[in-house]
């Protein structure tokens, strides 16, 4: 042990030295814990708290004797006399439980590894069965010099407190940076959460080493069944843990701060709802967080202005209402295909709109708009299968107040909570939940249910996967590559304001279309369908003719024989003709091509990105 090392605390271990037990004895005792905080009353205050309202009786009784009302005496002092009796009771079930929580903690000195309890808060709750009952759910703190790092530590703790209390319970939490470890009662694990592993996750061979890693999400499956459920991460003893958006909490509610890991909990989301063939319509508030799922297949709008960001959510808003429409006349709910409404930061979002609305003298319902259309699609969209899935920043956000509780589906609160937000979220019940400030770590509860703590999966941004060519990101997000585009790319089409008024602007808003293809007025990364039209305006007898079709970037080794491709500058369009290795260089890739000037060949690095177009036959 170097003088660095902590302490390494094991009771009926013999020191080496007097000298060196002094100094481990030292370093304990700073760390002893100035007062153990329990939450409630204590015994000693219910029994206090009991005598004095017993006094009261006698004396309320008393006085009322010597005025000479002994009956009304009696019916004053009786119901004060049994609150004085429930708060002995209680006292003396608070005295029986402190009891057997000093003995619980007892138990725990020696796996925990400190010289004796007064190192330990054991904070025991729940307390169910019997009088007296056991704790379902405690929370310890033990001294951070403790060595709580060797490999089945907290395990151990658990065993101990199964072995006192003849109760098995399992590791909630284990934060060993802060010395908190959360032992519960395993049957209240199980619930809406799938804390099995699913058939296809892919266990994890270093579970030890979860805490600090990203864990790739796993490939999708061959079978793409629509029903299957989307895999958001891993609990904490491996399994994986999924979101169904087509059970009764089908909407998905992430929350977190900056940096938790919002962003690529969404791009994940979005991958995978694509890859099972649903459409997805993203409100990117921040413009450029989403953007890399831009021309990925099925993701037909990636709405970045705030006028493009109205009319996508009035447009989901008006789809849901035309369902609910069919299902009335007799469409079963089960025929809707799922249609997935993004909203990434929707409070700055919800904020934005309602200034739009005051600048353009709206009346309140317009400053309410992407609340009222969030909260009407939160409440009846999972009926016909409009799934909304939101993110927002902070805890105290409205949407999260009780009234909302029930709409919300699905919630996954990433990074650290504050006790007021999280007991708030959590509704009380479990308001110890929280989870550590690693990217991506959080709480996912489903409607009611029994919270659990979440590693969710990394998903890289498709855009960025293919700037930085990281191998295994590539891998994946070419696994989660839809083959079929079943839903086309979408644009927004606004009717011209009739004046430059800011009321104007918004009417002209409120009544935008979205309609398939790209905008012709759209940025470069969208040009296929401008670049036709050019052609055909150069020539008149082709004017009117179908204008379809788009653009994408791949990566090299993407390349197929007939593609569409600008391979650079200098060749232009040209017909991909043969694509093979380069010999002794497994990095290139060597491509015959013709275009309209000849042919030719060029050795290009696998992971370059170059432009290839697609005619609209749906077909990529
Ligand atoms: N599941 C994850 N696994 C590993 N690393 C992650 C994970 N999620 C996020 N990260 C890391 O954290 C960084 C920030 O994540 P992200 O951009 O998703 O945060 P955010 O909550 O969307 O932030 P903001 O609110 O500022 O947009 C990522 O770039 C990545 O490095």
């Amino acid at each position: 042990m170097t003088a660095q090392e902590p302490a390494r605390a094991r009771p009926g271990e013999s020191a080496g030295t007097a000298g060196a037990a002094d100094e481990h004895a030292a370093r304990f005792e700073a760390t002893r814990p100035v007062a153990a905080t329990r939450p409630g009353f204590s015994a000693a205050a219910l029994t206090a708290a009991a005598a004095a309202v017993a006094v009261l009786a006698v004396a309320v009784w008393t006085i009322l004797v010597v005025l000479d009302q002994p009956g009304p005496g009696l019916v004053l002092a009786a119901p004060v006399l049994g609150c004085a009796a429930v708060l002995g009771v209680l006292a003396a079930r608070r005295r029986r439980r402190d009891q057997a929580t000093a003995g619980l903690a007892g138990s725990m000195t020696e796996p925990i590894g400190v010289p004796d309890t007064t190192y330990l808060e054991v904070d025991a709750r729940r307390w169910k069965g019997g009088w007296v009952g056991i704790p379902h759910l405690l929370n310890v703190r033990y001294p951070t010099v403790v060595d709580d790092a060797a490999p089945g530590w907290a395990e151990a703790v658990a065993r101990a407190v199964h072995a006192h209390l003849g109760e098995q319970y399992v590791v909630a939490r284990h934060n060993a940076r802060d010395g908190r470890l959360t032992l519960r009662d395993p049957s209240r694990s199980p619930g809406p959460l799938s804390t099995q592993p699913e058939p296809e996750a892919t266990p994890d061979p270093e579970p030890a080493r979860r805490t600090t890693e990203k864990i790739h999400r796993p490939p999708p499956p061959g079978d793409q069944r629509p029903g299957r459920p989307v895999a958001l991460g891993v609990n904490a003893s491996g399994a994986q843990v999924t979101w169904d958006p087509g059970g009764s909490h089908g909407s998905l509610l992430v929350l977190g701060r900056s940096g938790s890991g919002k962003r690529v909990l969404l791009t994940g989301v979005a991958l995978e709802a694509a890859v099972r063939g649903w459409p997805v319509w993203i409100i990117d508030h921040r413009r450029v967080d989403l953007h890399g799922l831009r021309d990925w297949p099925n993701v037909q709008i990636v709405a970045s202005t705030l006028d493009d960001q109205i009319v996508v959510l009035e447009h989901a808003w008006r789809e849901m209402e035309s369902r609910v429409e069919l299902v009335e006349s007799g469409t079963s709910p089960a025929d809707l295909e799922p249609l997935v409404v993004m909203v990434h930061h929707f409070r700055e979002f919800a904020t934005a709109v309602a200034e739009a609305a005051a600048r353009a003298d709206q009346s309140a319902a317009g400053a309410a708009l992407a609340s009222d259309r969030v909260t009407q699609l939160l409440r009846h969209g999972g009926q016909v299968n409009v799934v909304v899935v939101l993110s927002v920043q902070r805890a105290d956000d409205p949407l999260l107040r009780e009234q909302h509780r029930d709409d919300l589906g699905t919630v996954v609160a990433l990074g650290r909570l504050d006790a007021p937000a999280s007991s708030v979220l959590w509704r009380g019940a479990d308001a110890d939940e929280s989870a550590e400030p690693v990217p991506g770590r959080g709480v996912v509860r489903v409607g009611d249910g029994t919270a659990a703590t979440v590693q969710c999966y990394w998903t890289p941004d498709p855009r960025e996967a293919r700037r930085i060519g990281d191998e295994q990101d590539l891998r994946l997000i070419e696994a989660f590559r839809p083959h079929v585009v079943t839903h086309p790319v979408l644009h927004v089409q606004r009717p011209r304001a009739r004046s430059d008024s800011p009321a104007a602007t918004w009417r002209a808003t409120l009544s935008g279309e979205l309609t398939e293809g790209y905008a012709s007025a759209a940025s470069g990364l969208v040009d296929w369908g401008r670049a036709r039209r050019t052609e055909q305006s150069d020539d008149t007898a082709g004017a009117g003719r179908d204008a379809g079709g788009w653009s994408e970037i791949v990566m090299v080794s993407q390349l197929e024989p007939g593609n569409l491709a600008r391979i650079d500058d200098d060749t232009g369009w040209v017909v991909v003709e043969q694509v093979d290795a380069v010999e002794n260089d497994g990095t290139r890739l060597r491509i015959q091509w013709r275009g309209s000037d000849g042919a030719g060949t060029a050795e290009v690095s696998r992971t370059r990105t170059v432009r290839i177009r697609h005619l609209s036959d749906g077909v990529y």
